[in-house]
This record gives C-alpha cells, structure tokens and sequence, in this order.
C-alpha cells in the first residue's frame, strides 16, 4: 500500500533533535529504532532516493546520537547515503519529503544544511582523513571533551585515502574513533583482499570479545595504564600471530581494534560505545550489519535496493516505468558495445572502480569473467592499473563516472598520458546528474582534460556516435581516448549502427546558417538542434549548427569556418562554462585572429545544487527554453 498520510509513531514523533532522543531510556531504543525504519521505508517508497545503507545503520545512527554529545561531538559519514536516518533525528524528519528535491533536503549531509552534517560527504574513503583533522584541532584547541567519530563501510574502505587516513591515524596523537560498517557489500558486491580480512576477522571474534572485556576489567581495576596496554597489545599481538599466524592490522598500526559485533543489536552498540568512548588513543569498531536492514526485499537483493526508485512498502514491488519504446540508456550502449568491440579485439579489457552495475561493466563481466575488472573504490588505482596493462599490450577500457575521476586526475597525467598509453578513459555521468547534486555532477573534466597533452577527448551527440568512438578509441596507435557520456538515455531507439571509425578531430556541420553559428559537444546538442529549429521556425533566423565531436585535437577546419563566416557565435556544453569547450573556442577565434561575438552557455561558475535534470538545465539556461532565448537575444 502506498503512504497516504503521514504515520503516527509512539517514540519517533516527540523526537526532533538527539537531545530528545538521549531523554530516553536504553530499554526503550530497539522501539525508536523500529519507528525509525519504517518511517526510512515509508519516505523513500514515495520519494526515491538511497534505501538499502540507511536501514543497515539504524541502530548505529540511534546508539551514536544517544551517546555521543552531537552536535558538539563530531559525527564524520563516509559517503553519506547510509545517514537519513541521522537526518531524521537531527531536525529533517518534517521536511525528508523533499529529500533530493530541488530547492530540497540535500542528497548527502553537509554542514551548509546542518550542524549535525560535520564535513562534505558524497565522495566515498574520506571521512577518517576529515574525522582526525577535527579530532586533531579539537586537541590544538585544547577540547578535550570533544569525541571525533568516523563511519566508514567496508566498499569505502578499499579506498586509498581511507588507507591513507589510517595510516596518518596510526601516527598521530589523536583519541578518534572509527566506526567500520561492513555490510560485505558497495553498491554491487564488496570486492578485494580488505574484505576478506574482514571476513577473516570475523573468524577470530572471540578472541577479540575476550580481549576487550579482559583489558576493560584491568583497566577499571587500575593494572592496565596506557604503556602497559601498548606493551601487552605487542605481547598478545605476538602470541596470536605465533598461534594463527595472523596479526590484527588495525592493531599492529596501534590503532586499538574492537569487534567484530552486530551492529543491529541497539541496547548492546550504546553500551559499547560508552565504554570505548573515553579510552585514549585511536580506535576502531567493527561492526556486521546487514544492507536492507528489516527489509526482505531489500536484505535479498541489496545491489537493487541500494538505490531502487519508488516501490510498494507493503509488498516490497518495485514501481517502474514500461520502458520498451523509449531510446536505450547510454550506459547499455556503452556495456552492450563494449562486449561487441571484446569479442573482436582479443587485447580489450574493462575496469570499473566499484561501479559495475551503474556504468554496465556487468555486461563484460558476464560474458567474460576473466576480461573485466572491479577494483573497489579506487578511481586512481583504476587508471594506473589500466595504464600498467596498456604498457604491456592490452587495450583497456577504464569505466568511471566523471565526477569520481577527479580523484584520478594525477593518475591519468601521469600513468596514462606521459606515455601516450592506449587507455579509453570511459567518463560516464559527464554533465549535470540531477538529484545526487554537486558532488556528483560531472561538470569538471572537460575543463581539467582539456590542457593535458597525448589526450584524445570526444563526447558523442547519440548512440551511434557512441559506438562508432568507442570503436575508434581501440583501433591501434589512438593513443589515451576520453570518451564523455550522461547518465540516462539517448536519443535513438534502433541503436545498433555498424560500427565504422571516425577521423580523430573531425566534427560535423549539421546544417548550414547565415545569421549565427551553433557549435556544441555531447548530447546536449539534440536539446540545441530543437531550440535552433524554433528559432527558425518563430523568428526567420537562419543558424548554422556544427557538432564539434572532439574538444582535443579541434576541428581546425571546422572552427576556421565559423570564424570567418559569422560575427556571433553560440557555443553549447554541458560541463563547466569556464575552461570547456567554449573556452577552447575562444582561445581558437583569439590565436586566429577572428573577432565574431561569443557566447558560451554551461554550467556557470558556482555549485550546482540537486534537482531533476531538468530543473538543472533550466537553472543554468541550458534548456530548450533557455539557448532559445540566447538564440534570439540580438533578434529581439
Ligand atoms: C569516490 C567514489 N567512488 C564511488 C562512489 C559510488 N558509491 C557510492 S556508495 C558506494 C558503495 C559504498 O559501500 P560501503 O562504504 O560499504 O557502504 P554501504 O553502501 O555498503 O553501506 C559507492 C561505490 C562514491 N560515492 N565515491
Ligand atoms: C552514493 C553514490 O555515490 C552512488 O550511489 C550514486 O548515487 C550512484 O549514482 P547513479 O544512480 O547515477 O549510479
Ligand atoms: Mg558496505
């Protein structure tokens, strides 16, 4: 049954902040966080969003704000996905039915919306490098009583800078705590050596569980101080790598480890936590809980429900739109292409940092297992792994949402491009994403690709040209390819064209105009070709519209044209008005010496909030509506 009218709740309902919550009783948290969950279902039945994390940190989300002094204590989520329960207790539960809608609650927390959101979240792997910087200038200004906590799951785990965090934890004098959620799975399944660690570790619970009550009683009796627990963590340490032949990582980085527990069990994690809470130096928590949490759809299929638009609560039946005659989505161009171009070309392989599913790398990986790659979260990794096959003869395609590799930004100058290395860099997501808002869109890379050398970058206006650049970029000698695509669908349903090369740097003229010239990149074109057609059509303009297809090398032909035929030029992109593709159109008309009036229409210099793609677009005037009025601007 669909929500009708909003839920009473015994608990939850005198809950605004977390010092309502901490009025409570610990007897009385497993109810708190029963309402909770099914208010968590009911929201995000009728208003999509990321489902299946926030129901496994319920009782994590309640134990935290229960215990911990929020918001003057410092809560740092990893992600952020998995906190709408956090939301809820912190003052958003009224206004969750605008979650991810313009002008709404925001997609991840962030403190420009509250002071219970301690840093920027979106991004996964970054919560223990934000969470010691806090924990370490609370200790410079001299706030002792201040407690740091970071939450980070296992996916985000695999990632460097969460290593990196670690490692500097490790060193540092600091009293954080790390709070690690493992669910075993990211969006798909968790993958890599971390997760069987942590599998591992599981098998040595016991162990662990001795070991913390044995040194809580030591402490509390006044045997153990902290050089001593440092020496008998070495002792026990030895003895247990003799016995097992295996040592605690955390532990053997000195940062105490304690756990595995279950995370669903409230009464228990409360307890816990207030016995941990004060205990100097740095520490970590592991927790087990389960993704979908008192969801059985969701515990099932964890992957689907990590993100599953709007369903029946009742019966767990997801409501999806019937599909068949629309335009395919890029990304099963891309993933159906990809398996094409395999079979043909026995040198091709794919990577995916941690996003199989949503960029369609699942694709390959079902037909060939052993040919497809998913290297966790580890955007840089990814590209230096893929520029390490490309040396030695294989021709990878490196699959990552644009807005994740500016974490690979190094990596690409550096492992790819300085050799010329036959990489096809996949940037999916390019453009303004829509709900999951600024840190997601892909707005940046052609701005910071652009100045690169070796690279070839191209962004195709359809599924063919998709296809026909995907087969360019793994023909021999092409060299680093970028290829640049949205999130959602194209514009062609019959999507399977032959697949034939197009000259690298070779643009197209769709049509012929006398007034003004059109120049765009990427699918964002068709959007310009209609508001071009109205502007014929109502106002007797006559446009010329040119399809730029690569930002490097340029169309030198192309451009020299427009510059010498028109005194107004339109460019149009969906990226970064600074820096782009219009830039490199302005610098081309400057070094050339052509004088025509430029306008460049994207995304302008500001963060762009969260909203449907639409909303965007007409935000930034690069809808319809919007280059129209460019368009017939000096007409008027
Ligand atoms: C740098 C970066 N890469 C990829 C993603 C996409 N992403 C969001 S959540 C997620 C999985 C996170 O797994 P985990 O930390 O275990 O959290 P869980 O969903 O299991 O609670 C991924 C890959 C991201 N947000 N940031
Ligand atoms: C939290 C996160 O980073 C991902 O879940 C992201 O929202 C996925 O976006 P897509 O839905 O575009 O794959
Ligand atoms: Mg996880």
């Amino acid at each position: 049954m669909m929500k009708t009218e909003p839920t009473t709740y015994n608990l939850l309902d005198s809950i605004s902040y977390p010092e309502d919550l901490r009025k409570l009783s610990v007897e009385q948290l497993p109810e708190v966080c029963e309402e909770l969950r099914q208010d968590i279902i009911q929201e995000l039945s009728c208003n999509p969003g990321h489902f299946a994390a926030s129901l496994g940190t319920v009782e994590l989300t309640v134990a935290l704000h229960y215990v911990y002094n929020t918001p003057y204590d410092r809560i740092v989520w990893d992600v952020g996905h998995q906190a709408y329960g956090h939301k809820m207790l912190t003052g958003r539960r009224e206004s969750f039915c605008t979650n991810r809608k313009f002008k709404g609650i925001r997609p991840f927390p962030t403190p420009v919306e509250s002071d219970y959101d301690t840093f920027t979240c979106g991004h996964a792997s970054n919560s223990i490098s934000a969470a010691l910087g806090m924990a370490v200038a609370a200790a410079k200004k001299g706030e002792k009583d201040r407690h740091v906590v970071a939450v980070i799951g296992d996916g985000s785990m695999s990632g460097g800078l969460a290593f990196e965090g670690l490692n500097n934890a490790s060193s540092t004098a600091n009293n954080l705590l790390i709070i690690l959620n493992d669910n075993d799975m990211a969006i798909d399944r968790s993958v890599g050596g971390m997760k069987q660690y942590l599998f591992n570790l599981t098998t040595s619970n016991r162990y662990n569980q001795l070991r913390f009550k044995a040194s809580k009683m030591l402490f509390k009796m006044g045997v153990l101080n902290e050089d001593r627990r440092k020496a008998l963590i070495r002792f026990s340490n030895s003895l247990k790598s003799m016995a097992a032949q295996q040592q605690n990582i955390f532990e053997g980085m000195n940062i105490r480890y304690f756990g595995p527990i279950n995370g669903h069990d409230v009464k228990n994690l409360a307890r816990i936590l207030r016995d941990i809470k004060d205990m100097q130096g740095p520490k970590i928590l592991h927790l087990h809980t389960v993704k979908g949490k008192g969801f059985e759809p969701a515990e099932k299929e964890p992957g689907i429900w990590h993100a599953p638009g709007k369903f029946d609560p009742e019966t767990g039946e997801r409501i999806t739109a019937d599909t068949s005659n629309l335009p395919p989505l890029y990304q099963t161009v891309f993933g159906e292409t990809l398996v094409e171009l395999a079979e043909k070309n026995p040198k091709i392989v794919g990577v995916t940092p941690a996003m199989p599913t949503g960029c369609s790398m699942n694709i390959l990986m079902q037909a060939m297992p052993d040919r497809a790659f998913d290297v966790g979260i580890a955007e840089g990794h990814a590209a230096t792994f893929s520029g390490g096959m490309a040396k030695e003869g294989l021709q990878p395609f490196c699959n990552i949402y644009s807005s994740f590799m500016q974490r690979a930004y190094d990596n690409v100058i550096h492992d790819i491009a300085i050799l010329r290395l036959p990489v096809v860099l996949c940037l999916d997501r390019a453009g303004l994403v829509g709900e999951d808002g600024p840190t997601h869109h892909g707005v940046y890379d052609l701005a910071y690709f652009r100045p690169i050398p070796n690279l070839t970058i191209s962004s195709p206006m359809d599924e063919h040209e998709l296809r026909r650049l995907m087969y360019t970029a793994q023909l021999p000698d092409k060299g680093p390819f970028v290829i640049r695509y949205p999130r959602g669908r194209g514009v062609l349903v019959d999507w399977k064209c032959p697949l034939e090369e197009i000259p690298v740097g070779k643009g197209r003229k769709l049509k012929d105009g006398k007034d003004l010239a059109v120049i765009t990149l990427g699918p964002i074109g068709n959007i310009a070709a209609r508001a071009i057609k109205r502007a014929e059509t109502e106002k007797g303009l006559s446009i010329a519209h040119y399809d730029l297809r690569f930002l490097k090398p340029l169309d030198e032909t192309l451009l020299h044209e427009a510059g010498r035929n028109f005194k107004r030029i339109i460019t149009i992109e969906d990226g970064a008005r600074k820096g782009g593709m219009g830039s490199a159109v302005l610098e081309f008309m400057a070094d050339n010496s052509y004088t025509p009036h430029i306008e460049r229409i994207g995304v302008p210099d500001t963060f762009i909030e969260h909203g449907t793609v639409q909303e965007l677009y007409q935000l930034c005037g690069m809808d319809e509506e919007g280059i129209y009025n460019i368009l017939i601007k000096n007409d008027e």
